[in-house]
């Protein structure tokens, strides 16, 4: 078959995918400038439709009318806990377990110092070389705090070496179940059970997980959890982020207490009486305009069955897959990325020596990915709003692309400040 036969016979399968599609009509929720083909939803999704409503009203109305009635009227202070409900429903919790509130980054460290008391024998924390870095520089700069003999232990890869680093000094174990640059998805069932097994805590950083695909945090073992607001599930730059600590643990207590954590934060006494269950992980004031935003954006994933979202980010993966493997053959791509969906999130990565260049040419196209040094072009799959001729359409941008060199311009390798 040559190119144009291969590009036809993608289109009309395509074509077919999107037909048979069941979530197809969600992506009326979303109103995508028509111009682009948006692959970046695993870092920044866009506004659902209601979003820029409900900031409108809260701030309009409820802000700048209601003023500071609306804690009780608009029922601000319940914010954490119903948004947390809801997001919830997407990783597969008891809403009681999950609060939405500070970044993913504070949220780990107080979901691992409340974890490490648990387990008061053991002094390591393990976690993967190439977890994202946040989670590792919180983590050192706890263990560092802490003392006492504290220590990280690094291993390359959970899926091949975590049974070798688990002794009985390990207390917790800190994992990002989808690498944020591969894409690799760890099955969070039996990797907890050997976290188990070893006498340690399964720590799960979902950031690249939540609304992407089924997630059963209860189900599969999980101890604690974050995740982030802003990615798949929708809630807007710096969007609040969540934690989730199984109900054996909700007397477990982190090392950073706030009014928000109190059991009476209205009794204004001077001594930390923590509130009871998950309700102590919270610190400061909820940002009311950030949850408004967010708990509208989650209605986008209302009576939605995950097994079809996880279906559909598969699908649309391998498509992708299939597509820059045929059309681009030969082009100095090579897959970063599990081929198996079963074992890979809702991203794709791939590796081009001047990536950085190759994914401005793509942005200058309309086709919106991102680049992690130092060589991953990476695309994301979420499943609400896109469809599979886009994929295609992606891919054959890229292939044309590469073939031209259209990114060999000095404009496209001027590294931005933010990638
Ligand atoms: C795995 C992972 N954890 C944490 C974060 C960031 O958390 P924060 O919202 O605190 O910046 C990201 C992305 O920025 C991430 O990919
Ligand atoms: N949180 C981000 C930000 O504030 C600016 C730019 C990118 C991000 C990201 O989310 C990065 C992302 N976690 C990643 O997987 O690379």
């Amino acid at each position: 078959m040559d190119q144009s036969d291969i590009l036809r016979a993608l289109r009309a399968k395509a074509e077919q995918l999107d037909l048979e599609d069941g979530l197809a009509e969600r992506a009326c929720l979303f109103d995508l400038p028509r111009a682009m083909i948006y692959l970046d939803g695993n870092s920044l999704g866009p506004p659902p439709h209601g979003v820029v409503d409900r900031l409108t009203r809260v701030a309009g109305q409820e802000w700048g009318v209601d003023l500071i009635t609306s804690w009780n009227k608009n029922r601000w202070m319940e914010l954490s806990s119903r948004v947390g409900a809801k997001i919830a429903a997407v990783v597969g919790a008891e809403s009681a377990s999950v609060r939405a509130c500070d970044s993913t980054s504070i949220n780990v460290f107080k979901v691992l110092s409340a974890a490490l008391p648990l387990r008061p024998a053991r002094r390591v924390v393990v976690s993967e070389r190439g977890n994202f870095p946040t989670d590792l520089y919180v983590t050192q700069q706890l263990l560092a705090g802490l003392g006492d003999g504290y220590e990280l232990r690094l291993i390359d890869d959970a899926a091949t070496d975590l049974d070798a680093a688990l002794d009985d000094t390990v207390a917790a174990v800190l994992l990002t179940q989808v690498d944020y640059r591969t894409g690799r998805k760890l099955d969070m069932k039996s990797v907890s059970a050997r976290i188990h097994d070893a006498g340690a805590l399964a720590i799960w950083d979902l950031a690249h997980s939540a609304g992407a695909f089924s997630v059963a945090l209860d189900a599969d073992g999980a101890d604690f959890a974050v995740g982030c607001g802003y990615k798949f599930l929708n809630g807007g730059p710096g969007a609040p982020a969540f934690l989730y600590v199984a109900r054996r643990h909700w007397n477990a207590m982190p090392m950073l207490a706030g009014w928000m954590g109190h059991a009476a934060p209205f009794a204004f006494t001077p001594d930390y009486r923590p509130a009871e269950g998950v309700d102590r992980f919270l610190v400061g004031t909820p940002s009311v305009l950030a949850l408004s935003a967010l708990e509208t954006a989650l209605d986008a994933y209302g009576d939605i069955d995950m097994a079809s979202v996880q279906a559909k980010s598969s699908a649309l993966g391998d498509l992708f897959i299939e597509a820059v493997e045929t059309l681009c053959d030969g082009q100095g791509v090579t897959l970063a990325s599990p081929c198996d969906a079963s074992v890979r999130g809702a991203q794709v990565s791939f590796r081009h020596a001047e990536g950085y260049a190759v994914m401005q040419a793509l942005i200058a196209q309309g086709v919106v990915g991102d680049f992690r040094a130092p060589d991953v072009i990476r695309f994301g799959f979420a499943p609400l709003y896109l469809q599979y001729a886009m994929i295609v359409d992606a891919a054959k941008i890229l292939s044309d692309i590469l073939r031209t060199k259209a990114w060999d311009r000095p404009e496209f390798k001027v590294r931005a400040a933010v990638t």
